[in-house]
């Protein structure tokens, strides 16, 4: 598919560096020293991560120190440095920076009090890594992953997608036997952080859509691979990226206080999470073009009606009946609700994976194009809300 990446003219641009000096104070990502820090802490780890994670941090050390992988594949019978070469190249082009922070990360998960994210304690509240912003607790058979940035209506940074990679991957392995993603306040989210475009590393902006795409590759193939059964608690309005991503849930509860709106042209960009695909096969195509295209939001009882949401429930009762609910499910036979799962979505999944990575290819141009830089600044400045 063809898709024409905009440049910035320059009074765009100089508005877009004005706005970012507002938001320059924020941090930038992973230092060199926290990632050194990291690498002593690995060393002091009490409790072997397992293969499967040393592959990863190998990987993850690898990209940040030495970029793309570029060494001639190890041959077939050299299993370990086949297998160590396969984790570094299966992180393709992502940017070094990117690779220092997952790797910060994964060490802080690994740190943590439980030294493990795979491993909940019932009934507390485990903080994933770096910041209080998506808050894991696990309980009655349910991994409960909660937006909690309720003074910005739960709008998604660089790090909570970073932290809900790492939580879905903790909870695919965990003992519970059902996952739900919720909301903290009157939001369930209101989206991507439109200031994670302000932050600007030294390769410009076009370095921030590179490693925006990689990153939202990532975050919506978790989702894709989910292997239990997850539920959307929809607790209020939704805005944009946890709107498509539902399409990729097996339940969406809904209050009926809750709105689902995906503004992507107001925004000059473009469906994601697989919406492309997933919305007009729920909803039918002309449906799907009033809210992908033309920005229509919709009510909790009209995304119903359209089977994007399983069920509304008044917003009195709605936590009391949706939790007394899921864990009536929580207490079915895991296995078979996983086979069940399998059978329902592994024929697409293939499928998903392709859509997903075009996705996120149109966005990447999307981002540099004047369009969505005039949207940004536009929000940013305060001119015009949604
Ligand atoms: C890896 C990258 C993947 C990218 C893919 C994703 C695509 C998308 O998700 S597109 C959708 C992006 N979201 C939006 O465009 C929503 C923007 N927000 C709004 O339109 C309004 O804030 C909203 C309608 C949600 C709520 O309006 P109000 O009730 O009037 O509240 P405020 O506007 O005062 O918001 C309170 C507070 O929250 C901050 N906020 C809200 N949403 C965002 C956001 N998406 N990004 C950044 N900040 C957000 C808002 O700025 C206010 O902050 P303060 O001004 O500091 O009080």
């Amino acid at each position: 598919m063809a898709f024409v990446t905009g440049r910035l003219g320059r009074p765009l641009r100089s508005s877009l560096l004005q706005v970012v000096q507002l938001h320059l104070s924020r941090t930038m990502g992973a230092s060199q020293e926290d990632f050194e820090n990291a690498m002593n802490q690995v060393k002091l780890l009490k409790k072997d991560p397992g293969n499967e994670v040393k592959l990863k941090l190998y990987a993850l050390y690898k990209q940040a120190t030495e970029g793309p992988c570029s060494i001639p594949k190890p041959g077939v019978f050299d299993f370990v440095n086949k297998a160590k070469w396969d984790a570094w190249n299966a992180l393709g082009s992502l940017p070094k920076e990117t690779a220092r922070q997952n790797y910060v990360d994964l060490v802080s998960s690994l740190s943590s009090p439980s030294e493990s994210s795979s491993h909940v304690e019932p009934g507390t509240d485990q903080k994933t890594p770096g910041s209080e912003d998506v808050v894991v607790t696990s309980e009655d058979g349910i991994t409960k992953i909660m937006f909690n940035r309720p003074a910005q209506k739960n709008a998604i940074t660089t790090q909570m997608y970073r932290e809900i990679i790492l939580a879905l991957e903790a909870a695919s392995k965990d003992n519970s036997t059902i996952t739900v993603i919720t909301g903290n306040g009157d939001y369930y989210s209101s989206g991507n952080d439109l200031t994670n475009f302000t932050k600007i590393p030294p390769g410009g902006i076009e370095e921030v859509a590179k490693s925006g795409a990689v990153l939202l590759r990532e975050f919506v193939d978790c989702f894709i691979d989910f292997p239990k059964p997850l539920i959307a608690v929809v607790n209020g309005p939704a805005v944009g990226i946890p709107v498509t991503l539902l399409g990729l849930f097996d339940a969406v509860y809904a209050s009926d206080r809750a709105t689902f709106h995906t503004p992507f042209s107001h925004l000059g960009q473009t469906a994601e999470g697989c919406s492309s695909y997933t919305f007009p096969k729920i909803m039918g195509p002309a449906k799907a073009t009033e809210m992908l295209i033309f920005g229509k939001k919709l009510t909790a009882r009209e995304a119903c009606a359209q089977g994007l949401v399983t069920e509304v429930f008044p917003e009195s009762t709605f936590q009391k009946e949706v939790w007394a609910r899921l864990k009536a499910y929580a207490k079915l036979p895991p296995n078979a609700m996983k086979i069940s799962k399998e059978l329902i979505r592994s024929n697409e999944k293939e499928k998903l994976h392709a859509i997903n990575a075009e996705e996120c290819t149109i966005l990447q141009g999307r981002w540099l194009s004047d369009e969505c830089m005039n949207a940004i600044v536009n929000f940013l400045s305060r001119k015009a809300k949604l």
